[in-house]
């Protein structure tokens, strides 16, 4: 079933409606995503599953702004991403956080300079002010005392929090999680997501989730399913 879009509210987070894209050029030329239409309100926890291949990783990317929407609308927090410029595509991406299914952690830096890592995009901020929110943030996803451990001294479901602390630190209005716990056991799994519902809901974002584990969907308000490059189905 493919929710057709009408007029975003207020309250809209994201707002996608016919949304096309496709790779490479001339005979090459393959179509990876057909006439995606999803509304997203904020506040909500969107689940994303569907097979390899069918597009998943393609589609967050485009709404976080690390690739161009090239066809189609798509709107993020009010803002059209289709054709947007290098510019409005880094304010796509002050506004969200990405948690990579591997955690993507910066070997060279301990746990707090990786989190200071998320305020980058945020050079206003006085380097003591990053500092401590990054310090704080580790305090809630229970890292106060690994400030200084590098990735490789910290488990699996730590990095993945420190993860998850570099993509909240600058309070996002939108969470984008690209398999978030595929490298974990299922009890480090089920304690990310945990976490990420808990921030989501205290900070009062946005959170679009893909994954293949069928033991979180149930943190989801809403699950939807992509299949070789269209929305099948959304399930409340
Ligand atoms: N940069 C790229 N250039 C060309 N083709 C690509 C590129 N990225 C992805 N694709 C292709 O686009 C299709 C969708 O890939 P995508 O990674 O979005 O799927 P997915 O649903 O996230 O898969 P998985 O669950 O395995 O991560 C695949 O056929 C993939 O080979």
């Amino acid at each position: 079933m493919n929710t057709t879009l009408t007029h975003p509210t207020s309250t809209t987070a994201i707002a996608i409606a016919h949304l096309d894209h496709y790779f490479g050029k001339g005979q090459l030329r393959k179509q990876v995503l057909s006439d995606i239409n999803l509304e997203i309100s904020s506040g909500e926890i969107v689940i994303m599953t569907g097979p390899s291949g069918s597009g998943k990783t393609t589609l967050l990317t485009l709404i976080g702004g690390l690739r161009s929407a090239q066809s189609g609308s798509l709107q993020l927090l009010n803002q059209e991403m289709c054709n947007a410029s290098s510019e409005q595509l880094v304010q796509a991406r002050r506004k969200t956080g990405y948690i990579f299914q591997a955690h993507n952690l910066h070997r060279s830096l301990s746990a707090l300079q990786n989190v200071q890592m998320g305020l980058e995009l945020h050079r206003h901020l006085p380097k003591a002010e990053m500092k401590t929110r990054s310090a704080q943030m580790l305090e809630v996803v229970g890292l106060g005392h690994r400030l200084h451990y590098y990735p490789e001294d910290l488990s699996g479901g730590q990095k993945q929090r420190v993860a998850i602390a570099r993509a909240l630190v600058s309070h996002p209005q939108i969470v984008l999680a690209d398999e978030p716990t595929a490298a974990l056991d299922s009890k480090s799994g089920r304690e990310v997501v945990d976490l990420m519902q808990k921030l989501a809901k205290e900070q009062g974002c946005t959170i679009l989730l893909v994954t293949h584990d069928n033991r979180i969907l149930d943190i989801a308000d809403r699950i939807v399913r992509l299949e070789d490059g269209q929305l099948t189905s959304a399930a409340a």
